[in-house]
C-alpha cells in the first residue's frame, strides 16, 4: 500500500490525543460513568505510542520498538479497564497491572532478550487481539436495551480489530520475509495492520464517545422522569407511562387511577419537623413500590400526594390494593423507629374505560372526588366510584 506512514502516523496520534482529550472532558462532567477516565488515559497511551512512533527519530530497532510497544500495549489494557468499568464489571487494579506486566515482559523478552521482530509482533498482535475481543464480548454482553444498535456496532467494532491484529501476527508469523513493525515487506500484513489501527484509532474512540453520550442522555431522562426524594415515577414519567399505555396497538380497555394522599401532614411538618416528613414520604415511597408490579405503576403526584395507575385489574383488585396500601402505610409507620406513629392515607380509586373520548385528566378528577370525599368522611379511609358491594366487604 502506497502510504506515506511517518505522515499517517502524525495524525492517527494527533487524532488519540484528541480523543484523549474528549475523553477527560466528558469525565469532568459526567463522573458517575465509569471507564471515561480509564478510555482517556489509554487514547493518551495510544497516542505517544503513535507519535513517538511516526518521525522514526530512533534509528535500533529495539529501542524503537520498545518505544512504540510498551505505551501502546499499556494503551490496550486501559481501553479493555475502561469497557469492563463502562459495563459494570468488577475490574481490580491488580488485573490492569498484570496485563501491563505480561505485554512489557513480552516485549522486553522477544526486544532484548530474545530479539525477534516476527515473535515480539505475533505476541504483541494476539495480546490485543485478547484484549479487543474481550471488550467486543463486554459491550455485547451488557448491552443496554434503548442503545443495543450502538453497543452492536462498538462490539463489531472491536471484533474487527481483535481479527486485524490477528491477522497481522499470523502473516508476520508464516512469513519468510525480514520484518519490521509495520512490515512494509508484507503488503497485505500491512494493509491489514493499518486497518485495525484505523479502527481503532478512529471509529472505535468515536463509537465509543457515542456510547457514553447515549448513556448521559439515558440517566438525564431517568433523573427527569422519577422523583429524587421517593425514586418514583414523578408527573413527567407518569406521563410518559400513560403514553406508552395508550400507545398504537396497545389494546387497553380500561384504566384505574389511585390517588393517595397523607393525612395531616401538614401538622405531622410543623410537629416533628420538615425532615421526619421526608422521612415519611421515603417510607410512603418505599411502601407503594413493595405493592407495585408491571401493571401496578406507582407514582408522586406532587408534595404528600401519591397515586397507582393499574392498567389491568378488577373492580375487587382495585379495592384489595388500596386497602392493602392504606392498613401496610399505617402499620409500618407505627412500627418504624423515628417516625410518628399515627401517620395515615386517605385514598380514593376511579376507573374508567379506554375508549375514543377517554382522557387521563378526568380519570385523575374522579379519582379526586373520592379522595375528597374520603378525607371529608374522617380519612384513613379509601372511597371509590367502583363497586360499592366489594367496598363494603372490608
Ligand atoms: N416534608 C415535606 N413536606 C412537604 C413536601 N411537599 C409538600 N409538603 C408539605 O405537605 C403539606 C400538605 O399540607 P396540606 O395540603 O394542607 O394537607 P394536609 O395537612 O395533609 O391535610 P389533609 O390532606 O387535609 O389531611 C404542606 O405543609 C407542604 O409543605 C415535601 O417534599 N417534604
Amino acid at each position: 500500500m502506497d502510504i506515506d506512514e511517518p505522515t499517517l502516523m502524525l495524525v492517527l496520534g494527533v487524532a488519540s490525543i484528541t480523543a484523549s482529550a474528549m475523553f477527560f472532558t466528558l469525565h469532568a462532567s459526567a463522573r458517575h460513568i465509569g471507564g471515561v477516565r480509564s478510555w482517556a488515559y489509554a487514547c493518551l497511551a495510544v497516542g505517544f505510542a503513535v507519535l513517538l512512533d511516526a518521525p522514526r527519530l530512533v534509528g535500533n530497532w529495539q529501542w524503537a520498538s520498545l518505544l512504540f510497544n510498551i505505551p501502546f500495549s499499556v494503551g490496550q489494557a486501559l481501553l479493555l479497564a475502561g469497557t469492563a468499568q463502562f459495563v459494570g464489571r468488577r475490574w481490580g487494579k491488580h488485573t490492569l497491572t498484570l496485563l501491563i506486566a505480561l505485554a512489557v515482559l513480552l516485549t522486553l523478552a522477544f526486544t532484548l532478550v530474545l530479539p525477534d521482530s516476527a515473535l515480539r509482533i505475533f505476541t504483541q498482535t494476539l495480546y490485543q487481539a485478547c484484549l479487543n475481543a474481550l471488550s467486543a464480548w463486554y459491550l455485547w454482553h451488557h448491552r443496554e436495551r434503548q442503545s443495543s444498535r450502538a453497543y452492536g456496532v462498538a462490539a463489531a467494532i472491536f471484533l474487527g480489530e481483535a481479527a486485524a491484529a490477528l491477522a497481522q501476527g499470523v502473516f508476520v508469523m508464516i512469513s519468510t520475509l525480514p520484518v519490521t513493525y509495520a512490515a512494509p515487506e508484507l503488503p497485505l500484513a500491512n494493509i491489514v495492520n493499518w486497518a485495525g489501527v484505523l479502527a481503532n484509532t478512529l471509529l472505535g474512540n468515536w463509537i465509543l464517545f457515542l456510547l457514553v453520550m447515549l448513556r448521559l442522555v439515558r440517566d438525564l431522562q431517568t433523573d427527569a422522569m422519577h422523583d429524587p426524594l421517593t425514586g418514583l415515577l414523578n408527573r413527567r414519567g407518569l406521563r410518559s407511562h400513560i403514553n406508552s399505555l395508550l400507545a398504537p396497538g396497545r389494546s387497553l380497555r380500561s384504566l384505574a387511577v389511585l390517588l393517595l394522599d397523607i393525612d395531616h401532614f401538614k401538622a405531622l411538618n410543623d410537629r416533628h419537623g420538615h425532615a421526619t416528613g421526608d422521612r415519611v414520604l421515603v417510607m410512603m415511597g418505599e411502601v407503594m413500590r413493595g405493592l407495585g408490579s408491571a401493571h401496578v405503576v406507582p407514582c408522586r403526584w406532587g408534595g404528600e400526594e401519591f397515586c397507582f395507575v393499574v392498567d389491568s385489574h378488577s373492580d375487587k383488585s382495585l379495592i384489595e390494593l388500596a386497602e392493602r396500601a392504606r392498613q401496610t402505610f399505617q402499620r409500618t409507620s407505627a412500627a418504624h423507629p423515628g417516625l410518628p406513629s399515627g401517620a395515615t392515607v386517605s385514598i380514593g380509586v376511579a376507573a374508567v374505560p379506554v375508549d375514543g373520548s377517554f382522557a387521563f385528566s378526568r380519570l385523575v378528577a374522579l379519582a379526586d372526588a373520592q379522595l375528597y370525599l374520603a378525607k371529608h368522611g374522617g380519612r384513613n379511609r379509601v372511597c371509590s366510584a367502583l363497586d360499592q358491594e366489594a367496598l363494603s366487604q372490608d
